[in-house]
C-alpha cells in the first residue's frame, strides 16, 4: 500500500515528541474536551461520542461504537465517518503535549468495512514534532484490539494560539465556552493549559 505524501514525512530536524508533565496518567480516560464535539462530545445525538485513554509516552488508544446513524452503505460505518474518529483520536494526542493544535493534513487508508454495532479499536502516537508542526499516526483495528486493521491515517497539526478559535468559532458557542464557570472545561474546550 502506498505510504502518506511529502508533508507528512518529518524533516531529519524533526525531534521526538515530550510528553507534558501534567498529561493524564497512563489509563486515564481523557473526557470529552467539549460537550458538543461531534467527536467527543455527549452533547450530539449521532456524534461519535469517541472515548479516548492516555497511553504511555505519547500516544492513546480509544473506541468508538459505529451505530445506525454512522451508516454511509447498508449497515456500513460511512468513510467520512472513520476518518471522523481518526481525526478525534489523533487530536486528542494533542493534550498529552499540553498543545493547542488543529488538523492541517489527514491521510486515511480505509482497509476493511466497518459494520454498524462494530466497536473500532484505535490506538495512536505522536511520532515527530518541529516547530509548530506535530507529526502523528492511528491505526483502527475491528474485532477486539488485537484484530484485524479496517483504517489507518497519518496526520500533520499546526500547533495554534487559542485566538485561533476565539477569531474564526461563531461568537455565541465561543461566548457560551469562555463563560462556562468550570475552569477545567473552560480550559479543554479549547484544549488550554489550565
Ligand atoms: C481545540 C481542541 C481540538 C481537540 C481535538 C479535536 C480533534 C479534531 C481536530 C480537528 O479536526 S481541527 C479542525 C480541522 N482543521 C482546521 O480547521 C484547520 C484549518 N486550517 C487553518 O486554520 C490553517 O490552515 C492552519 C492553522 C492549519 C495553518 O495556517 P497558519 O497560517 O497558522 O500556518 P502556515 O500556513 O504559516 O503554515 C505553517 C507551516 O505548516 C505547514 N502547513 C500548513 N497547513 C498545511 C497543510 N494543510 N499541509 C501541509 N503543511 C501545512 C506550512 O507549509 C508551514 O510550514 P513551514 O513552517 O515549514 O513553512
Amino acid at each position: 500500500m502506498s505510504r502518506t505524501s511529502a508533508a507528512l514525512e518529518p524533516p531529519a530536524d524533526a525531534v521526538r515528541p515530550v510528553r507534558h508533565p501534567d498529561a493524564p496518567a497512563p489509563g486515564e480516560l481523557l473526557g470529552a474536551h467539549y460537550e458538543h464535539c461531534f467527536g467527543c462530545g455527549g452533547g450530539q445525538p449521532h456524534g461519535l461520542r469517541l472515548e479516548a485513554r492516555a497511553g504511555e509516552g505519547v500516544t492513546l488508544t480509544a473506541e468508538f461504537t459505529v451505530r445506525p446513524a454512522h451508516q454511509g452503505a447498508p449497515g456500513l460505518a460511512h468513510g467520512g465517518v472513520l476518518a471522523t474518529a481518526l481525526d478525534e483520536t489523533l487530536g486528542s494526542l494533542n493534550w498529552l503535549l499540553r498543545k493547542i493544535a488543529v488538523t492541517g493534513r489527514l491521510e486515511t487508508d480505509f482497509v476493511r468495512p466497518v459494520p454498524v454495532d462494530t466497536v473500532l479499536h484505535l490506538t495512536a502516537e505522536v511520532t515527530a514534532v518541529a516547530g509548530r508542526k506535530i507529526w502523528s499516526t492511528a491505526t483502527g483495528r475491528i474485532g477486539g484490539p488485537e484484530g484485524p486493521v479496517a483504517v489507518r491515517a497519518d496526520a500533520l497539526f499546526i500547533e495554534v494560539k487559542v485566538e485561533h478559535f476565539i477569531d474564526n468559532g461563531r461568537p455565541e458557542e465561543i461566548r457560551a465556552a469562555m463563560n462556562d464557570p468550570d475552569q477545567s472545561r473552560r480550559a479543554r474546550a479549547f484544549e488550554v493549559n489550565p
